[in-house]
This record gives C-alpha cells, structure tokens and sequence, in this order.
C-alpha cells in the first residue's frame, strides 16, 4: 500500500477514490476508522473516509490524526488529506488545522493545497476559486447551510485557519512544467512559507503537478490534485504497474432509491427533473419532522404505497430561503442532524424492504446514511459523471451505493445513473 488518504466526507471519499481508480491505482474505501482487523486484500490507495467536514476544529484534527495512524499501520508511505473542491470551511474551521497536524505527523517543510477540479468546473488562477468560471463567492456556494463561502482568495481564506505562513504557486509556473514548479517550491519555502496554494485551470496543470508533488510525505486538495499521481508513481518506480478501471460493478437486484438531503443548486436542479420525469417523491419538511407529523415510519409507509419498480425519491433539498428559515427556528447544526437522522433511519430499514440500489446526495447526509446501513468499505465501480461512481459495498447487505457531492452531476443524474448498473 502506498498512498493513505484522510477525506473529510464520504462523497469526497468516493470522489477521490474514483480518481486514484480511473488512473490506476487499486483503490479501497473505507468509511470511518476501521476499529478491528479489516481484510482490504492487495490494494495501493486506501481512502478513509469521516464525517468530519464541518465538526469542531479540534474534533477533525483528532479524526484525522487517528485515520493517519490507521493508514500508517495499512502500510502508507505517502498522505493525502481531501477536502472539498469548493474548499468548504469556515474561518474557525478546519481545512488549516487539520493539515498542519497532518504536516506534523507526517513530517516534511510543506504542503500543498489545490482544490482545482477543472472537469469539474472547479480552477484555482492566482489563488482565485472559480466555480463554472464564476468566483466562488459569488456562485451558489456563497449560500452553503453549513459551510457558505464568501471569500474567493483562498490564501486569505487559508490564512485565517492556521499559522502556518500561506505561499502561492501560481499559473506562471504550473503551466511552465514540474521544474519550474519545483523551482517555485524551493523560493516560496526558501521565504519561510509552508503551506502552499497551488494554481490549476486544467487536467494538463493536474498532471504536472503530480508529478512535482509525488514525493512529498503529504499532500492535501480537491481529488483533482490526485490525477497526477498513479503515472508520477510507475515513472519513479513507486509502483511497478498501473490497473485498468473496472468498467461494470454487480448490483443486486432489488427496489432503488434516492435520499437527497444536499440544498446545492445542482441536488434542486436534480430533484425538480426527476419529478417531472414522474419519479414518485416525498419531500420533507425540517418543521414536520421537528414536530414529530413526520417520522422514519411515516416516510416508510409513504415508501410501502409506491407501486411498480421505479426508483422513488425522498428529498429535504430547499432553495436558502426555505433552509435559512429552518435554520432560524431549528438552528443550523440541528436542523442538520435532525433529517441527517430521519435519513439514516430511513435508510436502516431499506435493505429490509427490498432495496439494493440507493442514491445519495450530499456528503453530510451521505456519511449518516451509509453509516446507519453498516457499509465500513466500498469497491469503487464505472462513473456516473464527473466524481461519481457507482460502488459496491463490501460489508453489511449487499448494496449498490453512488454517492453522490451536492454540487456534483448533470440535471438528469438520478434518471439515467441506474443504466450504468445494467
Ligand atoms: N430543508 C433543509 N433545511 C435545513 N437543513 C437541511 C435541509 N435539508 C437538508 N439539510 C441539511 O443540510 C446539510 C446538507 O449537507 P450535505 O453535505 O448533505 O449536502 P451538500 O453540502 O450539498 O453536499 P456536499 O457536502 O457533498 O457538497 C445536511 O446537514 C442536511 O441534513
Ligand atoms: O471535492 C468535491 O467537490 C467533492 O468531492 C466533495 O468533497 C463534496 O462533498
């Protein structure tokens, strides 16, 4: 094994996972920190994922810190901590933290820090995040429920989250090649800084920069700053060969279903053409499952009525209006929890009634979910769309899960992703 990757969410797990596939690398996730033996069998990249994207500073680095040891004693040479490709954080929070302490343990003068997802529609110009080619503080991001982004200088937005002295590389060098990336290393490091933001519009940048980052003890960014790594590693003889992607995975036969607890445009978007499609949905309602008119047991007798074997829809997804309003009321890590659980109880009942393939949206609502269905590991399959596979899970019930980040997918992602499993 030689890369260990700290993710701070489960749909952000899957989509790095995706990528270390798609290049190459024999890759397993792993959700949350194995607590006995696990047999992951002969891999190269273990990704764990945690739940950790919007906890207390203090919590995430604990989290962090013990998936690193985890994937140490798994036999790591080389870190990666993934956080999101929009750079979801909060001046108290924890993308700075966390990767000092990541620093720390692994050792080494510097990290990096790239979310660039250019396939995405994620780039990083002059430290600039750009989302769609829109600055991201001024895209849908800027009314995140948890994590709003208002500031598109990620230097600045680094800056205030740790006191490791923030650097840039930027376009000039990156499109120069890997020595002149290096070159720009050793001045920025050379002028005390140890936390560099690395600049990245395309695949081309991506895959340069694998190549200048390949040896360092740790990396951090979106799973773009990944796809540079599997060729980086066969060229230095880190690997001795690259594995073709699979191209199917093996559902189990069996109802499907979508849990959407995502707010993102892209999740709304997705929810309002799967209904006009006539995809049988129940919406849920934050204050109805405050007053308790909504229970795991009403949404499941709701799911009992559906007839036929189209995929139903359970969504919580609201435009920021709807969800500041709940916010207000509930407050904003409650009204969190509180459909995070709905769901999770939801979806514990599911394999019971016959469901084998289940859609996720978000990654808050991803990681309650996958935990209530006891899903530890997960063997990446094809993609959907861009960051999005469809995976199979390799402990509990048999299941067929895509996990899906909220920004992630086309308008159609929740029609067309079961054709995939065919
Ligand atoms: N109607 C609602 N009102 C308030 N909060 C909601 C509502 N629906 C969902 N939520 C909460 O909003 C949060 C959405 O976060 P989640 O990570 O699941 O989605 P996302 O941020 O869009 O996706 P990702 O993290 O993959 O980018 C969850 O905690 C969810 O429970
Ligand atoms: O990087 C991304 O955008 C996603 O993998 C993610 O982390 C969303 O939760």
């Amino acid at each position: 094994m030689l890369l260990g990757c700290v993710a701070d969410d489960l749909t952000g797990a899957t989509d790095l996972a995706l990528t270390l596939t798609r290049e190459g690398l024999r890759t397993v996730q792993i959700n949350g920190v194995p607590k006995g033996d696990l047999d992951i069998g002969e891999v190269d990249a273990v990704v764990v994922a945690l739940k950790s994207r919007t906890n207390p500073a203090q919590e995430a680095v604990a989290q962090s810190l013990e998936a690193a040891r985890c994937l140490r004693a798994f036999g790591a040479r080389r870190l990666m901590f993934k956080y999101c490709s929009t750079f979801d954080s909060t001046d108290h929070g924890n993308i700075g933290p966390v990767a000092q302490a990541l620093l720390d343990f692994a050792g080494g003068d510097f990290t990096v820090f790239c979310p660039a997802f250019p396939r995405a529609g994620r780039s990083l110009f002059s430290g600039y995040l750009f989302v769609n080619g829109v600055p991201i503080n001024e895209s849908p991001m800027k009314d995140h429920p948890l994590t709003p982004m208002r500031d598109g200088n990620l230097c600045r937005v680094l800056q205030r989250q740790t006191s490791l002295p923030v650097g840039l590389v930027a376009y000039g060098d990156v499109d120069a090649g890997p020595d002149a990336v290096a070159g720009a290393f050793a001045r920025e490091t050379a002028a005390g800084r140890r936390a560099l933001i690395l600049d990245a519009i395309s695949d081309a940048h991506l895959r340069t920069l694998g190549t200048a980052i390949a040896d360092l003890p740790l990396i951090t960014g979106g799973s773009g700053i990944a796809m540079g790594l599997p060729a980086a590693y066969l060229k230095s003889g880190l690997i001795n060969a690259l594995t073709p992607a699979p191209t199917t995975i093996a559902a189990p036969a069996g109802r499907s279903i979508v849990l959407a607890g995502s707010c993102s445009a892209a999740t709304r978007g997705q929810v309002a053409r799967a209904i006009a499609a006539g995809m049988p949905a129940l919406r849920l309602d934050p204050n109805a499952i405050a007053e308790g008119t909504t229970t795991p047991d009403t949404v499941l007798a709701w799911l009992d009525a559906v007839s036929g074997d189209s995929p139903a829809l359970v969504y919580s997804s609201a435009d920021p209006e709807a969800v500041k309003a709940v916010q207000g009321r509930l407050g904003v890590q409650e009204a969190g929890h509180m459909v995070e659980a709905l769901l999770a109880s939801v979806a514990a009942a599911l394999p019971a009634k016959g469901y084998g393939r289940i859609i996720v949206a978000g990654g808050e609502t991803a990681g309650a979910v996958v935990g209530a269905l006891g899903a530890s590991a997960l063997r990446i399959g094809p993609e959907i769309d861009p960051g999005v596979p469809w995976t199979a899970s390799l402990s509990g019930p048999p299941l067929a899960l895509a996990l899906k980040s909220g920004n992630f997918g086309g308008e159609d992602f929740f029609l067309k992703a079961w054709d995939r499993l065919r």
